[in-house]
């Protein structure tokens, strides 16, 4: 089907170390998650990850740069979401934990996978290396992957 729910997906990564939430409510609720949410009416799709990061952690994110887009659908929901996935590593304020989230820095050679989505092992090391990556993931409930496409996009 055709993706028609827009979302974000946030990271900061700093030579070894990267941000992550531990959410602690709602979707998601007790893994440890990018930042961001919906994109509102109104809004760009940039303007929301900003958004999003500030209201989940506090952080003004100065130079986010989009590096991939995932869809993901969950079989038996109509829905597929359309989520635009960015990082930065330059920001402002300092990780707070906010009712939503709790922030914590991993070094990116320790990374809780068996904390997060089932996806992010597999894309992860391209966010890491700065390429570009799409991706398709069909989804049972919130742990088994059915079937998925992920391709890394070179620039050049
Ligand atoms: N750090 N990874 C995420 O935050 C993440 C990964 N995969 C997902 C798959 C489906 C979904 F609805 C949300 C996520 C998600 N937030």
């Amino acid at each position: 089907g055709i993706p028609n729910k827009l979302l974000t997906l946030v990271f900061i990564h700093q030579n070894s170390r990267i941000l992550l939430g531990m959410k602690k409510r709602g979707f998601g609720v007790n893994r440890w998650n990018g930042f961001g949410g919906k994109v509102q009416a109104g809004e760009t799709i940039m303007e929301a990850a900003k958004r999003e990061m500030l209201e989940e952690s506090c952080l003004t994110v100065n130079n986010l740069t989009e590096v991939g887009r995932l869809d993901f659908e969950f079989v038996g929901e109509e829905q597929i979401f359309e989520v635009h996935v960015f990082k930065g590593d330059q920001y402002e304020g300092e990780p707070t934990e906010t009712e939503e989230m709790r922030p914590k820095w991993f070094s990116v050679d320790d990374i809780p996978f068996k904390e997060m989505w089932p996806d992010d092992i597999l894309w992860f090391p391209m966010l890491l290396k700065d390429a570009k990556f799409n991706g398709y993931f069909k989804f049972k409930g919130h742990n088994d992957i059915l079937d998925y496409t992920l391709t890394e996009i070179s620039d050049s």
